[in-house]
């Protein structure tokens, strides 16, 4: 019999299962899909590598630090700063703090108010002192709401804020708790972005290594019995002494029984080919103009040499939603935005190499959710949950939960009461 068998391969269950197989626990993790990794993937399309959805690592993040080895992940750290695009023009606005000869260009934009620039150093002063998890807690609003009471203007929350954390919170309206805002803002100021050489899967691949994983198994039901869990999966029934159900909060839902299920945010993204060096920018493009598809892109072969085949280059695109158009007309739609940035003949060259829909990219966080939130008992004898749906819809949130539900089965008190966030 397994000591713990962790149902979900995420972040989550990675996590939950290397620090249980640390502590010398007989640990298996059963995974539905082929590989583990759950939304923290990548592919290879035509010797192009695509991450599964625009997503970046916060090095700063604090379970990150704990649990990854970051030089062996062969980082690459993202250019500070975005370039903001509103058709032809570009205005670039450099992060001071992590790229300071970037500072002349910054002032000098016109894009941003020479306020609001001052009020973004004065926000960077006042958040990076307290503790990071101290960030998710105090009083809650929308990050729009917080950023107009900074004193803000409209012009900065529709050219900067809206996209840049749009892509972020994967939704352009800012209603976003405010707490998760001032959290990544920090993580920015500590770590910036990056993301491995290989692509994200990279991360799951660590974490996996060294674990026992069954991948392409479903499990269908919990039954416990007194001492012991049984999990009826596709491929037979697995008896565990505790079992930590690391699934996406539907699936969870479904095998406990628990109200997990928070509600779905989705996205979609399209990733472009092209022999042509169309733009030499390194930088997040922000799309300023509001009401069209394109919400930021990235010639991530730019910012991150390898992901394209030697004389090629790879455009990624993020849509926030999901939008209702077949594969052909969201090609043809977003083209038309891009011809308005760079043009017909430029955006001819571009070969569409494949279109990611993610309907649950992550599970909304309006103000205060995190009062809402469940714990990682359920109703179910032996049976916990890990999953950021107890924490935050993160890398940081999952991995931090299967840190705690692993203590949680360890008995280790001390660690269980470590802050969210921390
Ligand atoms: C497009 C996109 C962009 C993002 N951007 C960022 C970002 O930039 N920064 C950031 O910090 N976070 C980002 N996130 C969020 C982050 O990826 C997630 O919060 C995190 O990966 C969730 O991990 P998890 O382990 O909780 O869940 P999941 O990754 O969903 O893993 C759950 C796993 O359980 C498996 N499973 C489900 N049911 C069963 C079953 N019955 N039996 C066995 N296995 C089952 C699934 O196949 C899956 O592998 C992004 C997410 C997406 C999709």
């Amino acid at each position: 019999m397994l000591d713990v068998l962790v149902v979900g391969g995420g972040l989550a269950g990675l996590s939950a299962a290397r620090v249980l197989r640390r502590a010398g626990q007989r640990v298996r993790v059963v995974e539905a899909a082929p590989h583990p990794g759950g939304r923290v993937t990548t592919r290879v399309v035509d010797g192009f590598t695509l991450d599964a959805g625009y997503q970046v690592l916060f090095p700063a993040y604090p379970a990150v630090q704990r649990q990854l080895d970051l030089a062996a992940l062969d980082l690459v750290p993202l250019p500070s700063g975005a370039a903001i695009r509103r058709g032809t023009r570009v205005d670039v606005l450099g992060d001071p703090l992590r790229d300071p000869a970037g500072l002349p260009g910054t002032l000098t934009t016109r894009v941003i108010p020479l306020g609001d620039k001052l009020r973004l150093a004065r926000l960077a002063l006042q958040l990076r002192s307290p503790a990071p998890h101290a960030l998710l807690r105090g009083p809650d609003e929308t990050t729009e709401a917080y950023l107009k009471r900074q004193g803000f203007s409209d012009i900065s929350l529709d050219t900067f804020f809206r996209p840049f954390f749009g892509g972020i919170f994967l939704g352009r309206d800012l209603s976003t708790s405010a707490r998760l805002f001032r959290y990544y803002f920090r993580m920015l100021i500590d770590g910036g972005a990056a993301v491995p050489r290989a692509g994200m899967g990279a991360i799951a691949e660590q974490l996996a290594a060294g674990l026992e994983i069954d991948t392409g198994v479903r499990v269908r039901r919990l039954a416990p019995h007194g001492a012991h869990v049984t999990a009826e999966t596709s491929a037979g029934d697995l008896d565990a002494r505790q079992v930590i159900v690391a699934t996406d909060p539907f699936a969870a839902q479904e095998l406990t029984g628990e109200p997990t299920a928070r509600g779905r945010v989705g996205s979609t993204y399209l990733y472009y080919a092209t022999a042509q060096a169309i733009d030499s920018e390194t930088r997040l493009l922000l799309n300023a103009v509001s009401g069209g598809l394109i919400n930021n892109a990235q010639w991530i072969s730019q910012a991150v040499p390898g992901r394209a085949p030697a004389g090629q280059h790879l455009l990624t695109v993020s849509v926030l939603g999901e939008p209702d158009l077949d594969d052909a007309t969201l090609d043809l739609q977003v083209r038309a935005e891009l011809a308005g940035w760079y043009g017909n003949s430029n955006v001819g060259t571009l070969r569409l190499l494949h279109i990611e829909r993610i309907g649950y990219a992550q599970f909304p966080q309006p103000p205060e959710f995190a009062a809402t939130l469940p714990g990682h008992a359920t109703r179910l004898s032996g049976v916990l949950l890990a999953s950021e749906v107890t924490s935050m819809s993160s890398l940081q949130g999952a991995l931090e939960s299967g840190e705690k539900a692993a203590a949680i089965v360890l008995g280790d008190l001390a660690a269980q009461s470590r802050p969210r966030g921390a």
